[in-house]
């Protein structure tokens, strides 16, 4: 609204008239369809002063004194100051609802930039800060603002989504808080929001940037809607109901896309949202067009807004590629956070930035002491009890994800009892230290040792993940008698038993070091509890 805007002078309660048969009905309709949402939530009522939300505000209060409608939302009007008329409407808002008896409160919006995105997006973090968790703000956009949607949606090039439009019912949720977006009106036309408030002769104001066509929207509305409606006059409605088909078509592409993800996620790697990944020749099974829309919701989860079409393209393309190029990144901004899209083998990986930079943080070596008995004069029948608490040890830590590895030393120490080898008598240590690029580690997938190159390619690591190597060493006492057994020989030796990644861990062959362990029981009661946690 800018400062020439009409403002009304007469303020009066609003006159006992019948209220309008399809307003109330449009909005009984909706109440009636999502009155289980509604049960219980403090329902306020987004009040420009303009003759919608202004008509809106006033039908809620003729249907509640009737007892038709069970509350009398609490009006929330916003002020935007932005011309010298602002906190004039304002006033006249406040004092219209007191002249209603119904609450109502002025918000002051903080701009950032003077357009219109910049105004509506402070009006909704301004009124999203008033409401408490699960409120309801009811809005007043009607089947014109809808159609003026979808007609800017279609000349962008949007998709179902896009062209489904405004919905009648949304949860928005941002930072944990959630709140309802509630537009009972999306059906209605402009004309009988006006022949209504004429008839109650509503103070409302009127703001001729509205129709300056010096936007987008306005524009559309001031051109071309009178063009189209010369060609069919029904056209308003007929948009609003295009949107409301495709809406429902929406659903159903999206329970589509839902079952195929669930088909061709691999479970092992998923770390919602900062690592979500795809198998590709599951991607392939389906048709192509299946595989668009499951790339679409994929790289889209997480994040309010869909990617790009380009992008989508772009992805498709990268799981089509039968090269063994591992190298293409492909980077998306996402409103809540950026990603980007990689393949590696026959997995497409969707990381967050976030994750990445963690994954790039430098490990260090460190050696645990899991037991020490003459410190804390355990005796071993102590060791029973106390070795049963996992022992949790933080390889990485840091505020957005924490890499822990939990041990049962009680597990461990009763298996290497159980074998010729023994733990330090009086401690139990265990090594964690960063594979370095030249170091001989042998799993049970290679017939001998390997380092670098050959390591990772045999286990399947992508590069991102190469510096998140770890060997896990446990010291053991190992005893050997002579053949007649008469003699008795220790010596301490650092044993690796384990290889671990943020996503999986590998056995390490003992042979080499000459000991009859079995270890992959051993590492069991470490490898089975490595967790991997966000912290926030
Ligand atoms: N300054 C504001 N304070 C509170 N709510 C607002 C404000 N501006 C808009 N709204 C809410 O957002 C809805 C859509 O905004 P839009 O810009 O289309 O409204 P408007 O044309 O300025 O006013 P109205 O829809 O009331 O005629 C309004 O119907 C109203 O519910």
């Amino acid at each position: 609204m800018n400062s020439s805007a009409i403002l009304p002078h007469a303020i009066e309660p609003i006159a006992e008239l019948p209220v309008d048969a399809v307003l109330a009905e449009a909005l009984l309709k909706s109440l009636a369809e999502y009155g289980e949402q509604l049960h219980g939530r403090r329902v306020w009522l987004a009040c420009s002063g303009g003759r919608d939300s202004l008509a809106l505000a006033a039908l809620c209060v003729q249907l509640y004194r009737q007892g038709k409608l069970p509350f009398l939302p609490q009006l929330l009007h916003v002020n935007h100051g932005l011309q010298a008329a602002s906190g004039a409407w304002a006033q006249h808002v406040a004092n219209w609802a007191k002249a209603q008896n119904i609450p109502c409160r002025i918000l002051q919006a903080q701009l950032n930039g003077r357009d219109e995105q910049a105004a509506r997006k402070a009006r909704y973090d301004v009124m999203r800060r008033q409401l408490n968790q699960d409120d309801v703000l009811l809005l007043a956009h009607h089947a014109d603002d809808q159609a003026e949607t979808v007609l800017m949606r279609l000349i962008q090039g949007a998709g179902v989504n896009g062209l489904s439009g405004m919905q009648p019912w949304r949860v928005q949720t941002k930072d944990a808080h959630r709140i309802a977006l509630w537009r009972p009106w999306l059906t209605i036309k402009r004309a009988n929001i006006s022949a209504y408030a004429q008839r109650l002769k509503l103070p409302y104001i009127d703001d001729p940037t509205n129709d300056a066509g010096d936007n987008v929207r306005s524009g559309l509305r001031r051109d071309i809607m009178p063009i189209l409606a010369s060609y069919n006059s029904n056209v308003i409605d007929n948009i609003a109901r295009s949107a409301q088909l495709l809406s429902d078509a929406q659903l159903i592409v999206n329970a589509q896309a839902g079952e195929d993800l669930q088909h061709t996620e691999v479970a092992s790697l998923q770390l919602p949202p900062a690592q979500r990944v795809l198998n590709i020749d599951k991607l392939q099974k389906l048709p192509i067009y299946r595989q668009r829309q499951l790339l679409h919701y994929w790289i889209g989860q997480d994040e309010p807004l869909p990617p790009a079409k380009q992008l989508v393209d772009d992805v498709l393309s990268l799981s089509q590629r039968d090269d063994n190029d591992h190298q293409t990144a492909l980077f998306w901004q996402g409103r809540k956070q950026s990603y980007t899209v990689r393949r590696y083998r026959q997995q497409l990986y969707r990381l967050s930035s976030d994750w990445l930079k963690w994954l790039e943080l430098p490990l260090a070596k460190q050696t645990q002491t899991l037991f020490n008995f003459t410190e804390s004069n355990l005796i071993k029948a102590d060791v029973q009890a106390t070795g049963r608490q996992p022992v949790a040890i933080n390889l990485r830590n840091e505020d957005k994800f924490a890499w822990q590895l939990k041990v049962l030393p009680n597990e461990v120490i009763q298996l290497l009892e159980s074998y010729n080898v023994e733990s330090d008598t009086d401690k139990l240590k265990i090594t964690f230290a960063p594979l370095e690029r030249n170091q001989r580690v042998q799993t049970a997938l290679a017939s001998r040792s390997q380092a670098g190159k050959k390591l990772y390619q045999t286990l399947g690591i992508p590069s991102w993940l190469r510096e998140n190597l770890i060997v896990v060493s446990v010291t053991l006492i190992n005893k050997e008698s002579s053949e007649n057994g008469l003699l008795e020989s220790e010596y301490l030796i650092e044993l690796p038993i384990l290889l671990i990644s943020p996503f999986a861990s590998w056995a390490l062959n003992a042979a080499q070091a000459n000991i009859s362990v079995d270890v992959k029981q051993l590492v069991a009661f470490i490898n089975s509890h490595l967790t991997l946690h966000k912290t926030c």
